[in-house]
């Protein structure tokens, strides 16, 4: 029978599957941070249990640091984030497990240095304990975020029990506008379906808009997948992720990594491989796309208005567009090009690798950040800071006024000292825009990086075709 993506890889992991049981899979790289794990080290320590397997564990510090340049422990904002900061630390040497400090050079945030180091490989079971652990799907990866017992359960096991998901097949075709990105497709995928048309299933991107992507454009595309509601997001490998792979610090190398690679290209679903659901979506004609409420599917066009509430007539959805448009200080109707910022975030795992800090620096060469816009460039990896500064991107940054961080999770999460204001307004290429997300009573809207770069510059949003 022909196999989707995703059954190849729970059909090659399964390790027990009982009728009236929830099956069991068997888990290939454990990555872990700071934020997630302290309670489930603990519960080893508690029953006195080693971690089974700890080469395939690594941890990461990424959430709880702090991002200012030169950053050492003092800098770290408050004692909650130091105490999660040194319990990782101290597990790590406790259990035996690579950790990736502070101060490590390949330090980063968690799903911007799984794939980048060779940690995550195709055909793979990764989990984390983090939601947007769905990024690394898009090598041709089953990467699901657990809770911080299932971290305990695999730490101690190896195994996870995991209800089969259903399977989903997003069909995204159309060859994209100059200026319009992955995290365009992203939104615009949300906007169309909604934020809970992944719920109990994985998904899988395919079409021609998604095989022209790079792994990164990809990655970020997966890394949303979670805001579709979806337990994962998976892209097939081909030989863009072949090439992509290839040359990582912990991938085979050698003969070993042909024969892998052979058997990565036998991933993608068959012809004819039946999915649970399929969507399709046309991106030929997608514009940058702008959130302009307190969830990823209110969206708008960057050409586009602040909805209406009285144009709606369903009354729950009304109060919700009003309750949404008040939090965010809109006005029914205002035009998207119209609206201010106070500060732009450049940064977060949905786009903060070395590719879209390119198209950020594209959009700031040469110019200023606008008069009292604050904007940072949060790199999402301490490789990925080293080089833009050899490319020069962080010198642009630097000159257009931009700050230039280290990297971390930074203001994608309101827990490391960088944050909004309440009522602070900012562009932000991360992935959630919920109320108090990046700091109580801030105003978040997701945008494209070089959405958010050139609107920095402008002070309000703009359109990237126009530059
Ligand atoms: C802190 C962590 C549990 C959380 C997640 O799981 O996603 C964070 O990374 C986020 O993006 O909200
Ligand atoms: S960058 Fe944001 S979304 Fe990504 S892991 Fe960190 S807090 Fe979560």
């Amino acid at each position: 029978m022909p196999r989707t993506m995703f059954e190849k890889i729970w059909d090659a992991h399964v390790v027990r599957d009982e009728p009236g049981e929830v099956p069991m899979l068997y888990i290939d790289r454990h990555l872990t941070h700071e934020a997630t794990s302290p309670q489930a080290f603990a519960g080893l320590r508690a029953r006195k249990l080693p971690v089974h397997r700890p080469d395939s564990v690594v941890a990461v510090i990424d959430h709880n640091v702090p991002t200012v340049p030169g950053r050492r422990l003092i800098d770290v904002v408050d004692d909650q984030s130091v105490m999660c900061i040194e319990t990782m630390e101290e597990n790590a040497r406790d259990f035996g497990v690579k950790l990736l400090d502070m101060n490590d050079a390949d330090q980063g945030i968690v799903h911007v240095v799984g794939p980048e180091l060779g940690l995550s490989l195709p055909g793979m079971t990764v989990v984390c304990g983090d939601s947007h652990t769905s990024t690394h799907g898009a090598l041709g990866i089953f990467a699901v975020g657990i809770g911080t017992s299932e971290v305990e359960h695999v730490l101690a096991t190896q195994c996870l029990l995991q209800q089969k998901p259903r399977t989903m097949n997003i069909v995204v075709d159309g060859v994209l506008a100059p200026g319009v990105t992955a995290k365009d497709i992203a939104l615009a995928v949300i906007r169309k379906l909604g934020t809970d048309v992944g719920t109990h299933h994985v998904i899988e991107f395919s079409g021609s808009a998604v095989r022209s992507l790079t792994i990164e454009g990809r990655m970020t595309l997966c890394n949303m997948a979670i805001e579709a509601g979806a337990r994962a997001g998976m892209v097939a490998p081909d030989d863009v992720t072949i090439e992509y792979v290839r040359g990582r610090r912990f991938a085979p190398s050698g003969e070993l990594f042909e024969l892998a690679a052979a058997q990565w290209k036998q991933l993608a679903s068959d012809p004819g491989a039946r999915f649970d659901a399929e969507h399709h979506l046309d991106v030929g004609e997608l514009v940058p796309q702008v959130t302009w409420g307190t969830n990823p599917g209110m969206v708008a066009d960057v050409t586009g208005t602040v909805p209406d509430p009285a144009a709606e007539s369903d009354p729950a959805t009304r109060a919700g567009l009003e309750q949404a448009l008040e939090y965010m200080g809109l006005e029914p109707g205002q035009r998207i090009q119209d609206v201010g910022v106070d500060t732009v975030f450049i940064g977060s795992c949905t786009n903060s690798r070395l590719e879209d800090l390119r198209i950020a620096a594209g959009f700031a060469a040469g110019k200023r950040v606008a008069e009292g816009v604050r904007a940072i460039v949060v790199p999402g990896s301490m490789n990925v800071r080293r080089q833009a500064e050899e490319e020069g991107l962080a010198d642009i940054f630097r000159e257009a006024g931009f700050e230039w961080r280290e990297a971390g999770c930074s203001m994608c999460i309101a827990m490391n000292g960088d944050r909004l204001a309440p009522g602070e307004r900012c562009a932000s290429t991360s992935n959630r825009n919920f109320e108090g997300r990046q700091g109580r009573g801030g105003r978040t809207h997701l945008v494209s990086p070089g959405t958010a770069a050139a609107t920095a510059v402008a002070g309000r949003f703009a359109d990237v075709r126009d530059l």
